[in-house]
C-alpha cells in the first residue's frame, strides 16, 4: 500500500538502512534524465483492430496502448485492490504461500529475461531489481485453491483477469500473423496460450530512487506482453534515442511486442527496450501477461537460425549466469 511505513512487509534486502552494496562504477547505468518526457504512445482500439495501423505501430514503437480491451475497470480495481493488500502483509507470511500456483518472489534480475522466475544463484547485488512479486501460472490457477480467503479471492480474480488476457493475445496476435502472412502452422506453434503467466509486481520504495532501478532496461522474451499499471508511474520506453514516460490511464492496457514476435516478423517488428524507474515516496503496483511460443515450436525465418524458444530460454540463462546479461536475439542471427 504506497501510504503504509511498514517495512515489515519488505523482503529485508529492501529495508531502509540495511547496508546495501554500492553499484560498481559502471555496472549499473544511473537515471541521468530524472524528466523525461511523456510520450503520446500510439493507440490500438480493440474493438476497431485496423490492419494498417496495427502493421505501422508494430514496426515503428513494439509498444502501444490498448483501449476498449473489454477488461471491467472494476475488475482492474480489484485486483490492484487486492495486491495491495495482499503485499502489505508480512515479508514472512508472503514466503510462506504455498509456490502452486502463485510463487512469491523478489529482487532477481532473471525474472524478465527469461519468462521463469526460478532463482538460480544470486544476482550481483547491485543489479537487484526493487521489487517483489507473484509469478502466476495460468496452466495452474484454476486446479488449486486456498484456504485463505484473501488469497483465494485474489486466485479468483487473476483466473478471471488471465482469461480476459488470453482473449487479448489471441485476437492480436491473428492481426499480426494476417499483416505478416504467416501460414496457418506458423500462425498456431508461434503463439501458445497455454504458456501465459501472469506476474503481479509490487516496486518497493527506494532511498537511493536515481541509482536503483524498479526494471533495468530490458526487451521481453516474450511474443506478446500486456501490462496494467496502477497510477503511480514509472514505467519508460525506448525511442528516438530517448526515454519517454508512458503514463498511467486506468481503463488502458499497455501492449509490448516481445523478442519471439520480433524473430517471427524477421525483424519487421520490434521488440521494444523499456524499463521501470523506482520511486522515494510511493510503491507500485503492475500486472502484466507474458505469452510465448510452443516450447517446441521452430521459428523458421531469413534472419535467423531455426531455434525454439527453449533454446533461447536456456542462451539467455546461460548468458545471465556467465556475463551477467541477457544477449537475446544477436545470439541467433545467421
Ligand atoms: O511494471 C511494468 O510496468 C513493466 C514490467 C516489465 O517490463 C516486465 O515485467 O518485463
Ligand atoms: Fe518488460
Amino acid at each position: 500500500m504506497s501510504s503504509s511505513h511498514n517495512f515489515s512487509s519488505y523482503p529485508p534486502f529492501f529495508r531502509p538502512n540495511q547496508p546495501q552494496p554500492q553499484p560498481q562504477p559502471q555496472a549499473v547505468e544511473f537515471d541521468s534524465d530524472p524528466r523525461p518526457k511523456s510520450c503520446s504512445l500510439p493507440i490500438i482500439d480493440f474493438e476497431a483492430l485496423e490492419a494498417a495501423h496495427l502493421s505501422q505501430v508494430c514496426r515503428e514503437w513494439g509498444m502501444f496502448r490498448l483501449t476498449n480491451h473489454g477488461v471491467s475497470a472494476e475488475l482492474l480495481t480489484q485486483l490492484h485492490n487486492h495486491a495491495n493488500k495482499l503485499f502489505s502483509h508480512k515479508f514472512e507470511w508472503k514466503k510462506g504461500i504455498p509456490t502452486t500456483p502463485m510463487l512469491y518472489f523478489w529482487g532477481n534480475p532473471a525474472l524478465t529475461m527469461s519468462g521463469n522466475a526460478q532463482q538460480k544463484g544470486p544476482p550481483p547485488a547491485d543489479r537487484h531489481n526493487w521489487l517483489e512479486g507473484f509469478n502466476v501460472s495460468l496452466t495452474n490457477i484454476s486446479h488449486f485453491h486456498y484456504q485463505d480467503p484473501l488469497l483465494e479471492s485474489f486466485r479468483c480474480l487473476l483466473e478471471e483477469y488471465g482469461a480476459h488476457q488470453t482473449r487479448l493475445a489471441k485476437a492480436i496476435f491473428k492481426g499480426m500473423a494476417e499483416n505478416l502472412d504467416f501460414p496457418p502452422p506458423k500462425s498456431t506453434s508461434y503463439l501458445s496460450p497455454a504458456t501465459g503467466i501472469i506476474r503481479v509486481y509490487r516496486y518497493l520504495r527506494c532511498p537511493a530512487a536515481e541509482r536503483r532501478w524498479g526494471i533495468h532496461e530490458h526487451t521481453d522474451s516474450s511474443v506478446l506482453s500486456i501490462i496494467h499499471q496502477d497510477q503511480v508511474g514509472g514505467l519508460q520506453v525506448f525511442k528516438n534515442n530517448q526515454w519517454l514516460d508512458v503514463e498511467p490511464i486506468h481503463d488502458t492496457l499497455i501492449v509490448n511486442l516481445g523478442d519471439m514476435m520480433q524473430a517471427m516478423s524477421d525483424d519487421e517488428y520490434v521488440s521494444v527496450t523499456h524499463r521501470v524507474k523506482v520511486n522515494r515516496v510511493k510503491e507500485r503496483v503492475s500486472i502484466g501477461y507474458f505469452v510465448f511460443p510452443a516450447e517446441d515450436g521452430v521459428i523458421h525465418t531469413s534472419n535467423y537460425k531455426p531455434f525454439t524458444y527453449a533454446d533461447f530460454q536456456a542462451k539467455n540463462e546461460l548468458d545471465l549466469k556467465t556475463l551477467g546479461a541477457k544477449i537475446g536475439l544477436p545470439r541467433f542471427r545467421k
